[in-house]
């Protein structure tokens, strides 16, 4: 063949390419569009069959007005600004604690950062009982707890890294309503391989103090979604078990396909959906040519670091892989940049510890001599 030849079949192949690509974009835009009506014809059709109503097809949870008055509004306002310290609310919020008070199962969709956590702790607050939290990494509870804590909610978590001592004061708290036990952050792995600890949630619950039931990152319920966790399909159960709990689902990425498995997988099908843009003004982003060269590229970060952020303050850098991670690190290190690593290979105690510096830095970064930067890999693990 000659190569002129090759080239106008590589021409055509790559234009077909692209047109196949376009057809299977449309075609999944159309399957997103038809996942979506299913679930809300579903909803009416559930709706209708309780109601014993005629069926009408407007969407559930859309003519609904969740921006109040409601009974609740000047201790919700009180709670807000007394206690997390927050003068208003962003977008969504006030609608979403609102339908959580209401006892209404939500699905909310809101960008990373957005405040998110504030529409389950302000009703867990200002419910009477326990509000179970369901989140995927041991790292970011104990970031939740504590904040919370520091707020003076009383937050705790049961996790692998739970001592003796908080088990029992949690189990005593669930079971016979002794000490004060607010908000509980659990992994996924507790709902699904702890019988002792579902034990003592029934009980909680038969008390009438269970008061709501929120899943974080609840797109890892879902096989489409980015990060699927075998463990969050057994979140199913919650509903299940603890129908007449409002659930809230949070995340900050669902297509509309994960949206709907997930609705359907935690058996929320009359949930009233609230969906925030993902977009995030504040993020600049830059792409570099990489070096072929190991050193230069380590370099070229420390550089980066130096002059961008001369103040030392705190930052993520992530890599591939876990040994890449440590190596990083270390160049950084040498090149006097405070740093570690981070990553699902370390015990529980090395990673608290990196943990604490860098939320420390986070959090107060003008109360450290030296910020912190971590080279790590978050596993959901
Ligand atoms: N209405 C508000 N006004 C000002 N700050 C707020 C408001 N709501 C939340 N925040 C703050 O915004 C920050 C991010 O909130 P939060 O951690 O809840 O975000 P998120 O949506 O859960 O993010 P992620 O998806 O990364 O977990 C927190 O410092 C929080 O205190």
């Amino acid at each position: 063949m000659e190569s002129n030849d090759v080239l106008e079949e590589l021409l055509i192949v790559e234009a077909e390419i692209q047109d196949v690509e376009d057809q299977i974009r449309a075609l999944i835009e159309r399957q997103d569009k038809l996942y979506e009506r299913k679930s809300e014809l579903k909803a009416i059709l559930e709706a209708c069959e309780e109601s014993g109503k005629q069926v009408n097809s407007g969407a559930p949870g859309t003519v609904e007005d969740w921006s109040g008055p409601f009974e609740w509004d000047s201790e919700a306002d009180d709670v807000r600004l007394n206690i997390f310290g927050i003068s208003s609310y962003r977008l969504n919020q006030r609608e979403i604690v609102n339908a959580v008070m209401s006892g209404r199962d939500v699905l909310v969709i809101m960008a990373a950062g957005g405040g998110k956590s504030l529409c389950y702790q302000l009703p867990a607050v200002l419910r009477d009982g326990i509000a179970l939290v369901v989140s995927p990494l041991i790292s970011l509870i104990q970031d939740q707890v504590m904040g919370l804590t520091a707020l003076g909610i009383p937050a705790y978590m049961l996790t692998s890294t739970t001592s003796k001592e908080d088990e029992k004061f949690i189990y005593r708290a669930l079971e016979k309503g002794e000490g004060d036990l607010k908000i509980l952050y659990v992994t996924p792995e507790k709902i699904s391989k702890s019988k002792r600890f579902m034990s003592k949630l029934e009980k909680c619950h038969h008390a009438g103090r269970l008061s709501l039931i929120s899943i974080d990152e609840a797109h890892c319920c879902s096989q489409w979604g980015h990060d699927f966790r075998p463990d969050y399909k057994n979140l199913s159960i919650l509903k299940t078990q603890f129908p007449n709990v409002p659930l809230v689902a949070l995340t900050a990425t669902a297509t509309q396909r994960v949206q709907n498995d997930l609705i359907e997988m935690l058996h929320i099908p009359r949930c009233v959906k609230f969906v925030s843009t993902v977009n995030r003004p504040n993020l600049f982003y830059m792409v570099k040519e990489k070096s072929s060269v190991g050193k230069v590229v380590i370099d070229e970060i420390a550089e980066f670091i130096q002059v961008s952020y001369p103040n030392k303050e705190s930052g993520i850098v992530y890599c591939f892989s876990r040994k890449e991670c440590e190596q990083v690190a270390k160049e950084l290190r040498e090149r006097g940049i405070s740093s570690d690593h981070y990553h699902a290979d370390m015990d529980v105690h090395a990673r608290e510890k990196v943990h604490m510096r860098s939320c420390l830095a986070v959090l107060n970064p003008l109360s450290l001599e030296s910020g912190v930067i971590l080279a790590g890999v978050l596993e959901t693990k």
